[in-house]
């Protein structure tokens, strides 16, 4: 069964998903193939509500496969999307106060995260989402202050022990 990686922007999902197996699936970068754009280029064009129809779209055909799927930041916006992780069994929340997420965020490259063009916009979000990323995990990771090795090995050692 997939495992799926959920999380605020920034707590490291893209990062853990490529280290934890070989069959990846990083659902932004599957979402840009498919629309043929950069996501802050169809937000703009198109709007945040027809990206999240494309996002459950996709979201829907990759979670039947057995695959270790990174998820975008805002999965759990769409009702559709809570109830098939709520249904999954081997969902990880990487969690973390904002501020170390904002941090990376900073660090990267702001064009690529339409929703973090503001700080205390990004932090309402952030609070808004957490009750939503708790409710369908599985298994529950604090990631500040550690590093992508220890995260890939506290998720690989709650499967390998179930
Ligand atoms: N454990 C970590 N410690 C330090 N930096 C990290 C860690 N995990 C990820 N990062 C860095 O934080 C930034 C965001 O990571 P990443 O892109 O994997 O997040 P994400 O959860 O996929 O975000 P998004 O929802 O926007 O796709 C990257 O620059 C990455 O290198
Ligand atoms: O948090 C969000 O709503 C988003 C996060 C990114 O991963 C992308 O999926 C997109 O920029 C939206
Ligand atoms: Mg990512």
């Amino acid at each position: 069964m997939s495992i799926i990686l959920i999380g605020f922007m920034g707590a490291g999902k893209s990062t853990i998903a490529k280290r934890l197996g070989k069959e990846v699936v990083d659902l932004d970068q599957l979402i840009e193939l498919r629309i043929g754009m950069p996501i802050a280029d169809f937000f703009a064009e198109f709007s945040e509500l027809e990206f999240r129809k494309v996002e459950n779209e996709i979201f829907q055909e990759v979670i039947e496969k057995d695959w270790i799927i990174a998820t975008g930041g805002g999965i759990v916006e769409n009702e559709k999307n809570r109830t098939a992780l709520a249904a999954h069994s081997q969902v990880v929340y990487l969690t973390s106060d904002f501020d170390t997420l904002w941090q990376r965020i900073i660090n990267d490259d702001l064009t690529n995260r339409p929703l973090a063009q503001d700080k205390t916009k990004a932090k309402d979000l952030f609070e808004q989402r957490q009750k939503y990323y708790e409710a369908v995990a599985d298994l529950v990771v604090e990631v500040a202050q550690k590093s992508p090795e220890e995260i890939v090995a506290e998720i690989q050692n709650k499967w390998r022990n179930e």
